[in-house]
């Protein structure tokens, strides 16, 4: 705590944040306290507690603490309670009164800002966790802050080959995260870091790729009147897929690029059945084997296909084919999905509008992705579907765990729902659980509709009801991938 009773140092943290300088952080000599303020401002203090606490602190938080497996589109890491609910965690329970006494009082004189509460819990990540872009902007929010623990000799401060930095993003004049990150910064021992909510304060805690020590900290937030960026925010929405008319002008033949069996009249008519009764399928073996072998490579080796990023940061991170760039089979199937062709057979499939009098406008999307280490899309409203939808999904090169689709229904609150996801696999702790998590449990199967694992040449036919979300998966660096990246024909169908 001798930092922030400086009065010298707080004058200078009081002047250096006021004034917006340029890209070079401030720097205090004396004491090493950082303001960057580029792309947004961020204060780091050393040496928050004094010396040689920080490991009293870990012992408690990894024997006493009870943790909670979090876990859905935007993270997967290990959480806490609120500071506020552990008499039993005398070293946390004193921390928490060291912010609400000390820090909150010291950080309205700094920031100038008006602070009533603080809110904070501990996280803990290990090899694999990653908490994905967000910009922690939620109703009365005023400044985020980290303090970080690593007291274990040699790994006081993280490097890069460690991971789980905490990762800073700028954004576009509509306030949307770009890539690349501007700014890493890594996991201190007993480090303080803060900054303002606000429509621009994206960041990310970049993937754990250590097994030697888990990411731990406690975080949480100052509160004060709500942040007018919340208010804002309500109004921004994510970009949405552009819908396009069949193409009449390609004629692919089916019989040469699909399996024959899915031509049969007698094919149709069971797929039918089954989509009506289970609002999905998956077709294996779905092209000719050697159509699928001639995309794949094509895909793996043709360095004239142009692929980019697809962003907002906050919403999706994984390549696109520019279908301009496309040729020989990988055009061919490309092409195929928007035919009439295609619209014809769905029909056959489905029975609804989309070829024939009845159909007025059927339109497509159709879009040929790339999956790597890193990739991820989260839900948002740009994947809610309006109307209702067909959805078709292609792998190439697929690889187990690697871009898994997850359809949540839309009734419930979607984040909190499926928190729990994957919790409580084993037996024995199912048993242990009390009422109000067998709740939480249920209301989590309730919500994903449905998970589509990834398989070679088979296309999965999903119909999706209004309102219905989806999101793929966080490829984790724990995925083998040593056959390359995985390749999705991403497409959606309406009436
Ligand atoms: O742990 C960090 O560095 C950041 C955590 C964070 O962004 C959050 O919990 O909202
Ligand atoms: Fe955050």
């Amino acid at each position: 705590m001798a930092l922030i009773r400086k009065k010298d140092v707080t004058q200078w943290l009081q002047t250096a944040w006021s004034t917006k300088q340029a890209t070079q952080p401030a720097h205090d000599d004396k004491t090493g306290a950082q303001i960057y303020s580029e792309p947004f401002q961020i204060c780091l203090l050393p040496e928050l507690l004094t010396q040689g606490r920080t490991q009293a602190l870990v012992h408690e938080m990894i024997n006493k603490v009870h943790w909670s497996r979090k876990q859905m589109d935007l993270y997967e890491f290990y959480q806490s309670t609120d500071l506020s609910n552990m008499a039993e965690c005398h070293l946390l329970t004193n921390f928490l009164q060291l912010l609400r006494k000390q820090v909150r009082p010291w950080l309205e004189e700094v920031t100038g800002l008006k602070l009533d509460y603080v809110s904070a819990s501990c996280s803990m990540y290990t090899c694999g966790d990653y908490l994905l872009v967000h910009d922690d902007l939620l109703k009365d929010r005023q400044i985020a802050f980290i303090y970080y623990l690593s007291p274990w000799e040699g790994a006081e401060e993280w490097n890069e080959e460690q991971g789980g930095c905490l990762e800073i993003f700028s954004s576009d004049e509509q306030c949307f995260p770009q890539f690349p990150v501007q700014r890493k910064i890594a996991p201190k021992n007993n480090q303080f870091a803060f900054f303002k909510v606000g429509a621009r304060s994206f960041h990310q805690v970049g993937e754990v790729t250590t097994f030697d020590y888990p990411r731990l900290t406690i975080n949480g937030w100052f509160h004060g009147a709500t942040n007018e960026a919340f208010v804002a925010d309500s109004s921004r929405a994510f970009p949405r897929l552009s819908y396009l008319q069949p193409d009449i002008n390609n004629r692919p033949k089916l019989g040469l690029l699909l399996n024959d069996v899915y031509l049969k009249a007698a094919t149709c008519r069971s797929i039918q059945k089954r989509i009506e009764e289970n609002s999905e399928i998956c077709l294996y073996e779905f092209f000719k084997r050697e159509k699928f072998e001639l995309a794949r490579a094509q895909l793996l080796n043709d360095e004239t296909l142009s692929w980019r990023r697809q962003g907002p940061a906050n919403a999706h991170n994984y390549e696109v084919l520019d279908l301009s760039t496309a040729k020989g089979t990988v055009e061919e199937l490309l092409q195929l999905f928007r035919s009439n062709a295609m619209f014809h057979l769905l029909r056959d499939f489905t029975d609804l509008d989309l070829y024939g009098v009845d159909a007025i406008t059927p339109t497509c999307s159709v879009e040929l992705q790339r999956w790597s280490h890193g990739n991820y899309t989260v839900l948002g409203d740009g994947l809610v579907s309006e109307d209702n939808t067909l959805d078709l999904v292609y792998y190439l090169n697929a690889a187990e765990g690697a871009a898994v689709i997850t359809y949540l229904s839309p009734e419930v609150e979607q984040r909190s729902a499926a928190v729990e996801n994957g919790q409580n696999v084993s037996g024995d702790a199912e048993q242990t659980l009390d009422e109000e998590m067998e709740e939480e449990e249920e209301c989590h199967d309730d919500s994903v509709l449905l998970t589509i694992t990834p398989v070679d040449n088979a296309l999965n036919i999903v119909y999706r009801c209004e309102g219905t979300t989806k999101f793929t998966k966080y490829v984790s660096r724990n995925t083998p991938l040593d056959k390359g990246p995985v390749f999705v024909i991403s497409c959606s169908y309406k009436e």
